[in-house]
């Protein structure tokens, strides 16, 4: 019986199966990735972080997109969603796995729009996990990760003050779309990794 559940719901035609997501947003630097590992360890979720993608792409020497990604990281704009979402469902379908955390997308008009159209239909988002910090914390936070030698082009002031644009101009209204459908989880990032980590186990204990 259970095999059957199992291979109806994977194989059936008439019934596939959806990926599970959880989308991450906050300002740069509010924790995302930091707390994404975290939710990794504890529950087994595949992480995807759309700039780790790109980053990747852009040293791919055989990549056609390697320089435009370059220049809009570093001027702290959103790369187009045809490339962003053909990178994270190549991820997602390489991975073999069914739960995904999606972290930093989407983070514009585009990047939803986009993202409705190609991949909507295929997943269940149960929720969109927003971590919310003030800029003056994200601001210390990232220059100590470039000042440690992160290596990112974006780790300075002048792309972060542009970072910083696109995040309140582009994806504040995202984290308000989803605000308006009721599934916006929002902590306060300003805390100990830890202290943040209890409230997101919680959020994740009660999915499923
Ligand atoms: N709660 C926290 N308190 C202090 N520093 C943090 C916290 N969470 C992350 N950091 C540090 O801040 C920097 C940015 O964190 P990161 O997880 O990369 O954020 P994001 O992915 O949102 O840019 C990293 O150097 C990380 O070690
Ligand atoms: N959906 C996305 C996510 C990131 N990018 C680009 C533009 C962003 O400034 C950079 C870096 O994103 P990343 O999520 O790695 O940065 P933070 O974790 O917020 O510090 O990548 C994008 O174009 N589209
Ligand atoms: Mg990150």
């Amino acid at each position: 019986m259970r095999f059957a559940r199992f291979f109806c719901s994977r194989f059936s035609p008439f019934k596939m199966a959806k990926y599970n997501l959880v989308f991450v947003l906050g300002p740069p630097g509010s924790g995302k990735g930091t707390q994404c590992s975290k939710i990794v360890e504890n529950f087994g979720y595949v992480h995807l972080s759309a700039g780790d993608l790109l980053r990747a792409e852009r040293n791919n020497p055989g990549s056609q997109y390697g320089e435009m990604i370059e220049d809009y990281i570093k001027n702290g704009l959103i790369v187009p969603v045809e490339i962003t979402c053909k990178l994270l469902e190549r991820a997602m379908k390489d991975s073999g796995k069914m739960s995904f955390l999606i972290d930093g997308f989407p983070r514009n008009e585009d990047n939803l729009q986009g993202w409705n159209k190609q991949c909507g239909e295929k997943v269940n988002l149960h929720f969109v996990l927003f971590f919310d910090c003030s800029l003056e914390t994200c601001t210390e936070r990232i220059l100590a990760r470039g000042a440690a030698g992160s290596g990112r082009v974006d780790d300075n002031k002048e792309s972060l003050k542009k970072r910083f644009d696109t995040y309140m101009n582009s994806t504040m209204p995202i984290i308000s779309h989803y605000e308006s459908l009721g599934l916006v989880r929002k902590l306060d990032a300003s805390r100990s990794p830890d202290e943040i980590f209890k409230d997101v186990k919680e959020l994740f204990s009660k999915i499923n």
